[in-house]
């Protein structure tokens, strides 16, 4: 391996804080990359963007009518064609260029539409529906309201949203249409991201149905429906999904094969490969194998704790894609998901761990011969990020339907609790880890 970054020593059997802080510490943040507008939604801002003018850079009318000077009776000043460039003048048949009015004096008014350029010396806009031009002449007509206009009337000042300098969208903010809109409005074309890692997922596995209730021996997809979606709730962007058999060539391929689009401005070569199923160590079972073989290295080698036990998180060679290894029964998969998978991809993105919350148990969960992982139901939690609304302890129902083959549990959930083996009495403290969607 050369000129690789020096790898971290294996963690055998983690504990589920271990398995957290060693996924957290093996990625770093991916380079920030300046991206077109339209190619930012949902990537995270790598720097602050800051007003280059004030904003509006100009001070503009509000409403379309005249901009006035004084309060009337007007003379209304009207554009002069231009005169200077012929070679303009032909280009626009039917369209002679004009000299905007640039400035008025007292008691002189102009035509104005929303959103122009509002001439030196105006003091006011004066609708269209309140006065009546004739002859040269602008007046109020008797529509006006009484005192119209006033000093300022439907004039936007320059500067009166933001000022050269302040801060407009801060680094770190998840970008979203209303962030691109603005951005576009005060004149950026391209934003400095760190994109979302790109993951490549690889559903193992024969017995597997994507439609329709399995026969018997067959089982109904639980992860092409929804990995995707929740590595995305995680800062992931799954660009690509393959379906393999358990076949270990085909398996070690995948591991190994040069994703396409290097050259491309938007690299779309994976920064992790998520596995599911082939964990084991029985025939059907690829992945350890397929690993060594292709001489990955191992960051995390199982979890101490269920469901999930049989997980790893491992390095392709050369500074290669990491490689999540999630079980194939669907909870131990969600399980590893959510211990090595959401630090892993939080770290990609240049975030903090993410953060746990201590819950009291509305019941008493029974001791067991490891550490478990249970779904919970918390109310009210208000995790670590947000502090101030913190108001008592939140508290959490562990549910039942939680054996590592069930969704049931799982589907009614907004944490997982990590239980000591010994149990926990009604009332008793847990750690929550919160699902992306608490
Ligand atoms: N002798 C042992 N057997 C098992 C052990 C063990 O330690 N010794 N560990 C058990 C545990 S715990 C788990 S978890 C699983 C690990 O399984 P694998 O990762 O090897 O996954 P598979 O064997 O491929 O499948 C396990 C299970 O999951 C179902 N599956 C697979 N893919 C899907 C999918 N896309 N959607 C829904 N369900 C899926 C598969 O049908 C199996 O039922 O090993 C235990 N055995
Ligand atoms: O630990 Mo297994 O991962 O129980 O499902």
């Amino acid at each position: 391996m050369t000129d690789a970054t020096a790898l971290p020593p294996t963690v055998s059997h983690a504990t589920w804080d271990q398995a957290r802080t060693a996924a957290h510490a093996a990625a770093a943040p991916l380079p920030e990359q300046w991206l077109p507008l339209n190619e930012t939604l949902g990537e995270t801002l790598a720097q602050d963007v800051t007003a280059q003018t004030p904003l509006p850079h100009y001070s503009s009318s509000a409403m379309d009518g005249w901009a006035v000077n004084g309060s009337g009776p007007w003379e209304v000043v009207v554009p002069t064609p231009e005169e200077d460039d012929p070679r303009l003048t032909w280009a626009l048949t039917g369209h002679e260029p004009v000299e905007r009015v640039k400035s008025l004096g007292l008691n002189q008014a102009t035509a104005i539409v929303t959103g122009g350029l509002v001439p030196e010396g105006a003091t006011a806009v004066l609708r269209s529906e309140w006065g009546t031009e004739q002859d040269g002449q602008l007046v109020l007509n008797h529509d006006a309201a009484p005192g119209a206009p006033r000093p300022g009337d439907h004039i936007r000042p320059a500067g009166e949203e933001a000022s050269v300098g302040d801060v407009l969208l801060t680094a770190g903010a998840r970008l979203n249409p209303a962030h691109i809109a603005f951005a576009a409005v005060t004149g950026q074309d391209m934003l400095p991201v760190r994109r979302r890692p790109r993951v490549t997922l690889l559903l193992t596995g024969d017995e597997v149905d994507e439609a329709g209730l399995p026969e018997p021996g067959r089982v109904r997809d639980a992860f092409g429906p929804q990995l995707p979606q929740f590595v995305h709730m995680l800062g992931g962007q799954v660009d690509a999904v393959h379906r393999l058999g358990d076949d270990l060539e085909v398996l070690t391929e995948r591991l190994t094969v040069a994703e396409t689009g290097a050259e491309s401005v938007l690299d779309s070569r994976a920064q992790l490969i998520i596995t599911t199923g082939g964990t084991g160590g029985s025939s059907a079972d690829h992945l350890r194998t397929a690993l060594a073989d292709s001489g990955a290295h191992l960051i995390v080698d199982e979890l101490a704790l269920r469901p999930g036990h049989p997980a790893l998180l491992a390095r392709m060679p050369d500074d290669g894609p990491f490689v999540l290894g999630l079980p194939g029964n669907p909870l131990a998969a969600m399980s590893a998901l959510m211990l090595l998978g959401a630090p892993l991809l939080a770290a990609f993105g240049g975030a903090g761990l993410p953060p746990t919350v201590e819950v009291s148990l509305t019941r008493e969960v029974d001791a067991f011969k490891s550490v478990r992982l249970l779904p919970g139901l918390a109310a009210t939690l208000v995790s670590d990020a947000h502090p101030w609304a913190r108001s008592s302890a939140p508290s959490a129902a562990p549910l039942a339907y939680a054996g590592a083959n069930m969704m049931r549990g799982f589907s009614q959930a907004n944490v997982l609790l990590v239980i000591p083996a010994e149990g926990v009495p009604e009332g008793g403290t847990a750690v929550a880890v919160p699902l992306p969607w608490l």
